[in-house]
């Protein structure tokens, strides 16, 4: 049987990372996106590396930018930003046959409901996460900076693209509870924010124990709201979710020692935020942090740490400049 054919719909950091290796591996990929990306494609080729010294070189990319390539797909692996997600649900209803399934590799919780509220009638929606980082470094080179895989729901149509995946850099790992693997990998974005408002590297950030103490508060206060909702995270890291707290604030000798040693990052790795606030993007947060603003009030609680962090992005949105680790942790934890 002929592998199903993959359009990723937003191209960029991510989609080109992960369509790239599916290519590599014998998908047939086409991408969708902007033609910033499809110009230095074009004149660069697509080059994928990653943090073990890892590179691959694609010169035939078939990368578009009209959005009747949809009609093409069996398999639509959605990578836009969580904010573009109503827009590109729209061009899916307009021009995915009925027979195509999305799979969403989005961070955050809610893109799901957007997608399922727009396209459920007609196509099938399926939830993914990406578990590692990639930054784009201009020339049509993208760089996977942190270890990790691919998770999507387990079905036949997804395992059979995992095994033609097969094992490399953009593998496919299923799960039959990708609701609590996507809380799970929520509750490790919790530090996106704040590697954000460092304006650091994830090395630079997790080196200063006062920043992590602020990401293992808004992790405290997360897995409380997700008990009481009675939402399980599942592990997808080294810890179980209920341990992450205590690792993530711990000394900085046990830190570097038991939780860096097991977690491999580059030195140039940054999270998908920072990158956004480097550029002068909008933010995720409301799709993060904000979550369980959302989750709270749902609940009829607060949620003060993570609403002080939603806070201090918008106010980062706004202009205002990277905060030094004291003066983070005095402002969200007031001490
Ligand atoms: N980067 C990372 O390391 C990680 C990212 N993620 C998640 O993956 C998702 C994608 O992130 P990332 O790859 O960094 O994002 P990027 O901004 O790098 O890529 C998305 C691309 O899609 C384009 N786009 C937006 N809407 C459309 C559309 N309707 N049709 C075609 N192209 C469109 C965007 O253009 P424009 O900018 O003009 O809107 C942009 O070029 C996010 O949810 C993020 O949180 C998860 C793990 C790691
Ligand atoms: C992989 C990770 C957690 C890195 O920060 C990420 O999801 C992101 O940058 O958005």
């Amino acid at each position: 049987m002929a592998a199903a054919k993959v359009v990723i719909h937003g191209a960029g950091s991510v989609g080109c990372f992960v369509g790239g290796c599916w290519q590599a591996a014998g998908v047939p990929v086409s991408f969708l996106g902007r033609q910033s990306f499809a110009a230095e494609i074009a004149e660069h080729g697509l080059s994928l590396a990653d943090f073990t010294g890892w590179q691959r070189r694609l010169d035939s990319v078939d990368y578009r930018t009209d959005p009747a390539v949809l009609a093409e797909a069996d398999i639509i692996a959605l990578t836009v930003k969580s904010g573009a997600t109503e827009e590109a649900a729209e061009q899916i209803a307009r021009h995915a046959r009925d027979s195509a399934l999305v799979i969403s590799f989005q961070n955050g919780i809610s893109n799901l409901d957007v997608l399922r509220r727009k396209l459920g009638q007609r196509l099938q929606v399926a939830r993914g996460i990406v578990q590692f980082n990639v930054a784009y470094l201009g020339e049509g080179r993208f760089h996977k900076g942190v270890a990790g895989a691919l998770y999507a729901e387990d079905r036949p149509d997804i395992r059979a693209l995992a095994a033609t995946v097969g094992d490399g850099r953009a593998a496919l790992k299923l799960s039959e509870d990708m609701t609590g693997v996507a809380w799970g990998k929520l509750l490790i974005n919790l530090n996106n924010a704040v590697n954000a408002l460092s304006g650091k590297t994830l090395l630079g950030e997790f080196a200063e124990r006062d920043y992590r103490l602020v990401v293992a508060a808004s992790q405290r206060e997360a897995l409380a709201l997700l008990k009481r909702a009675g939402i399980s995270p599942a592990k997808i890291a080294a810890v179980s979710p209920g341990l992450l707290p205590t690792v993530i604030g711990s000394p900085n000798w046990l830190f570097k020692n038991v939780f860096l040693r097991s977690w491999k990052i580059d030195e140039k790795a940054r999270s998908s935020m920072n990158d956004d606030l480097a550029a002068g993007r909008k933010t995720e947060i409301e799709y993060i942090n904000g979550e369980l603003v959302h989750l709270a009030e749902k609940l009829g609680v607060d949620a003060p740490i993570n609403g002080a962090i939603v806070r201090l992005i918008h106010e980062a949105e706004a202009g205002r400049g990277p905060l030094r680790a004291q003066e983070l942790r005095r402002e969200v934890l007031g001490r």
